[in-house]
C-alpha cells in the first residue's frame, strides 16, 4: 500500500459522475488525526490510484454545526486546480461518516520539516528577488515561500481567501512540492468578510480585531511564515494569547541577530507585515 505510483493509471475524477463508496477503496495506514476525524492512506481498487481518505464523523459536524463550513470547504477545494493546492478529487458519505478523497501528500507536513531543521536557510525559504517576482510579477516558483505566494495569488484571482495559512496546513508531496491543504476556513467572496478565524499567531490585525477583512489577510500570513521559516518561530509569539494579540496590534516586529538573514529579506518581511 505504501508508495506513490509515478504515473497513476487513472485519477478518481476521470469517471464522470461516479458515485464513490468505501467499497471502492482499500484502506491502508493512518496518516493523521484531525479535530473531526482521521486521514488514511487508501488505494482506489480499480485504478490502483493512491489517495488520502479523510473520514469525518457526521455526529461531530452536527454537534458543532459545521455543515455550512464543510460544504464550503468541499466546493472551494474541488474547484481549485493549482500545482501547489492539494486536490480534493471528490467526496461521498454513508450513514455516519463523510469521506474526502484527497491528493496524497507523501512528504507529510511542512511543519514537521520546519521543526526538524529549526529553520530554513534563506535560499530554501526563497530569495528576495524570486519572492518579489513571484508575488508581484507572477513568474516561476522555486521553493516554499514562492510556491505559497503563487498558490495564494491563484486563490485570490478566484476570489478565494484561505484565512488559515499556517505550517500545519502546508503539506509536501513526494517531490517536496508545497501543497496548501485544509480549506476549512476559506471563503469565496469579493466583498469584505467579518468572521474571526485561523490561529492567532498567523492572524492579521484586522482579523484579531474581528474587523472586515479581505485577501490581504493571506498576504500578511505569507510575511509571518517567511519570518517563521527563517527564524524558527512566528514573530509575535508570546506566553499568552492576550500578549500575542497585543503584539499583533502594535505590529511589534523585531529580528533576532541569529540566524543571519539579509537586510533585503528583513525589509521585505517588514513591508509585507506593514
Ligand atoms: N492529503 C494528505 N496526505 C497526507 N497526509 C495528510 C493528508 N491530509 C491530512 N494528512 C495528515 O493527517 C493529519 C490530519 O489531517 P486533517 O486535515 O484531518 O487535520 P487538521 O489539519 O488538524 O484539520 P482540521 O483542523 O480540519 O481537523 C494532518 O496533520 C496530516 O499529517
Amino acid at each position: 500500500m505504501a508508495g506513490h505510483p509515478p504515473k497513476p493509471p487513472k485519477q478518481p475524477t476521470e469517471t464522470p459522475k461516479k458515485q464513490w463508496s468505501i467499497a471502492d477503496f482499500e484502506i491502508g495506514k493512518p496518516l493523521g488525526k484531525g479535530k473531526f476525524g482521521r486521514v488514511y492512506l487508501a488505494r482506489e481498487i480499480k485504478s490502483k490510484y493512491i489517495v488520502a481518505l479523510k473520514v469525518i464523523f457526521k455526529e461531530q459536524i452536527d454537534k458543532y454545526k459545521l455543515q455550512h463550513q464543510l460544504r464550503r470547504e468541499m466546493e472551494i477545494q474541488t474547484s481549485l486546480r493549482h500545482p501547489n493546492v492539494l486536490r480534493l478529487y471528490g467526496w461521498f458519505h454513508d450513514s455516519d461518516r463523510i469521506f474526502f478523497i484527497l491528493e496524497y501528500a507523501h512528504g507529510g507536513e511542512l511543519y514537521k520539516e520546519l521543526r526538524k531543521t529549526g529553520h530554513f536557510s534563506e535560499s530554501q525559504a526563497a530569495t528576495v528577488k524570486e519572492f518579489i517576482i513571484i508575488y508581484f510579477f507572477d513568474s516561476i516558483c522555486v521553493d516554499y515561500i514562492a510556491s505559497l505566494a503563487q498558490a495564494l495569488a491563484y486563490c485570490h484571482e478566484k476570489n478565494v481567501i484561505h484565512r488559515d495559512i499556517k505550517p500545519e496546513n502546508l503539506l509536501l508531496d513526494h517531490e517536496g512540492r508545497l501543497k496548501i491543504a485544509d480549506f476549512g476556513w476559506s471563503v469565496q467572496s469579493k466583498t469584505k468578510r467579518h468572521t474571526m478565524c485561523g490561529t492567532l499567531d498567523y492572524l492579521a490585525p484586522e482579523m484579531v480585531e474581528n474587523k472586515a477583512h479581505d485577501y490581504a489577510v493571506d498576504n500578511w500570513t505569507l510575511g509571518i511564515l517567511c519570518y517563521e521559516f527563517l527564524f524558527g518561530a512566528p514573530p509575535f509569539e508570546a506566553e499568552s494569547q492576550s500578549d500575542t494579540f497585543r503584539r499583533i496590534m502594535k505590529v511589534d516586529l523585531s529580528f533576532p541577530s541569529t540566524p543571519v538573514v539579509s537586510t533585503e529579506v528583513k525589509s521585505l518581511i517588514s513591508q509585507v507585515i506593514f
